[in-house]
């Protein structure tokens, strides 16, 4: 018979799934660290390293085939994305050590940044919520995804070797000033609208990540995205449009129309570029977009 009660208690199998260039930072003390204080009487931990784009996904995918309990993704929005679509197929539960260049969902959910000791409490302290998921055509996306300028800056930004906010910034400039805008029939719960626009953002969280806000008022309990449409600016307007977003008050800007809805339909002149949680892809010129509310459980503060 056991005299230590501590012996009795079922451990958790909790995988880390790591990306080493997500934020742009080395990450060779990562796995060290998380093990240094990670609670090892409550969980039995493993490590992967995600070696290209999409194997994450091949990663998790395994890992619940063979009783995983949590998978914590470590990286930024992108890890996170393919990390949750598996864990929500799953049923499981996902935990976020936020090493990415914006970590717009982490920072949403007030996980500790840069601060793995942090990070790693929040893990052992195992509370965890439900959050809103959404869909963008058969893509599941949990922080932002969107079509125009947006997209395209992804698509740069995905090609870029420079990662982290200093090249994030510095692209962003560059190609803003070639940017052509681009009209969009939107129908948000059934109202048919047409808009010229720069980018048109669907947002479940409130940030783009940086603590830059899209959507200050959305909340990835509600149940509802954040459609936001950037308005065609002039270039001298570029300083007040990211002091908007730097504030958090697009809301009362006239740069920016927020429209809040559950079934999205976007349509646009031709295929072309959109991101889901920030990661590039091609799409066709019609989008549909729905919303899948409290079906991804999260550990969160
Ligand atoms: N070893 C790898 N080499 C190249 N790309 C990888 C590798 N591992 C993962 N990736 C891809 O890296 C991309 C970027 O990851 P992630 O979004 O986590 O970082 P980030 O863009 O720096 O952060 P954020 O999205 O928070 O701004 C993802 O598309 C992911 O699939």
């Amino acid at each position: 018979m056991y005299s230590d009660t501590k012996a009795l208690q079922i451990k958790l199998n909790i995988l880390f799934v790591l990306n080493p260039i997500s934020g742009g930072k080395a990450k060779s003390t990562i796995p060290t660290l998380i093990d240094k204080y990670l609670d090892k009487e409550k969980f039995n931990a493993n490590f992967r390293i995600t070696e290209y784009v999409g194997h994450a996904r091949e990663i998790v995918d395994e890992a619940l085939n063979k009783n995983f309990d949590i998978i914590v993704a470590a990286g930024g929005d992108g890890t996170i994305n393919e990390v949750a679509s598996k864990v929500l197929e799953y049923k499981k539960i996902m935990g976020i050590i936020p090493l990415g260049s914006g970590n717009g969902l982490a920072r949403f959910l007030h996980i500790p940044q840069r601060n793995i000791k942090e990070a790693i409490r929040v893990i052992n302290n195992l509370k965890t919520d439900k959050i809103d998921s959404a869909t963008f055509n058969n893509k599941c996306f949990f922080n932002l995804a969107g079509m125009g300028f947006d997209a395209h800056l992804s698509s740069a930004f995905s090609k870029d070797k420079k990662r982290g906010l200093a090249g994030y910034v510095k692209l962003s400039l560059m190609e803003v000033f070639s940017y052509k805008n681009e009209t969009y029939n939107l129908n948000i719960d059934g109202i048919d609208y047409t808009r010229k626009a720069f980018a048109v953002t669907v947002a479940n969280s409130s940030q783009y990540g940086n603590d830059v806000y899209i959507a200050p008022g959305a909340s990835v309990k509600d149940g509802l995205l954040d459609v936001c449409i950037i308005k065609p600016f002039s270039l001298f307007q570029l300083p007040v449009l990211s002091y908007v977003m730097l504030k958090g008050k697009a809301e009362n800007s006239d740069m920016i129309e927020i429209i809040k809805g559950k079934n999205i339909k976007i349509s646009r002149v031709k295929d072309g570029p959109v991101h889901v949680d920030g990661e590039p892809l091609l799409m066709g010129s019609e989008i549909e977009i729905n919303i899948n509310p409290l079906s991804l459980e999260v550990i969160v503060p």
